[in-house]
């Protein structure tokens, strides 16, 4: 199985994706740079972690009209399974795959520290090798994580089940205490109404190993590997 990992000028998580999906989880991967208008075969796309164009204007607001999103958008309306983590992700909600928007920080600082996540549906690629309430381990390492939507949006996303996972404290409950950044409803990661986009805050694809002080990202990346072969696209 092929994952094309999108590398945007001030992507910085790009090596991590690629050394987890290749060497951790020992599948394809290969670099499509921003200005390439074609995903060479790839069955999924990761849209990785940064400061795509130094952040300027707003976080995603300028790697959204790069030339490789046309295609990432073709790629996810014929169904393909497309994350993005932390910059990724804010570049999804610039470029409209996904609903609401990053704020900065509640209390203005860049964060960089591990935090707990909730599994809360386990019925999209990037979740299903999971179990429903499972708490994963997680690094985070941004400034503008705060999640935020309209009351209406948030509500939708709700009754549509499209929060995937939730800030909680390590026992799993789901409190202001265990939220870093602010975020509404302690959203740390969303999908799409069809469920192949997922956009994830913390980085799954940095906790892969034990040496990196968690393992628990690795059930994200391994659940699209499971999800694929299943359609038969391994
Ligand atoms: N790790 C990252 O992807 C950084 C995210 C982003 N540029 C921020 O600071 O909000």
């Amino acid at each position: 199985m092929k994952f094309a990992i999108i590398q945007f000028p001030g992507s910085n998580c790009d090596h991590d994706a690629y050394h987890a999906t290749r060497h951790v989880l020992g599948q394809q991967a290969e670099f499509v740079w921003h200005k390439e208008t074609r995903l060479r075969g790839a069955d999924v796309v990761v849209l990785p972690g940064g400061f795509s164009y130094g952040d300027y204007l707003r976080t995603g607001a300028i790697a959204r009209f790069s030339p490789v999103m046309q295609r990432v958008r073709e790629f996810a309306e014929a169904g393909g399974p497309v994350i993005g983590i932390c910059n990724g992700f804010q570049v999804l909600l610039e470029a409209g795959f996904l609903e609401g928007a990053l704020l900065r920080n509640r209390g203005l600082k860049f964060l960089c520290r591990h935090v707990h996540v909730r599994v809360e549906q386990t019925d999209t690629p990037f979740s299903c090798g999971a179990s429903v309430g499972q708490v994963l381990k997680l690094p985070i390492a941004h400034g503008e994580g705060n999640y935020h939507a309209a009351p209406d949006t948030v509500a939708a996303l709700e009754a549509n089940r499209q929060v995937v996972f939730r800030y909680c404290c390590a026992a799993g409950t789901v409190t202001d205490a265990g939220n870093p950044n602010g975020s509404l409803n302690e959203i740390a990661g969303v999908c799409n109404r069809r469920r192949n986009v997922v956009g994830i805050m913390p980085h799954p694809e940095r906790a892969c190993e034990s040496a990196l002080g968690s393992e628990d990202g690795r059930v994200v990346l391994e659940s699209v590997v499971t999800a694929m072969a299943a359609t038969g696209a391994a």
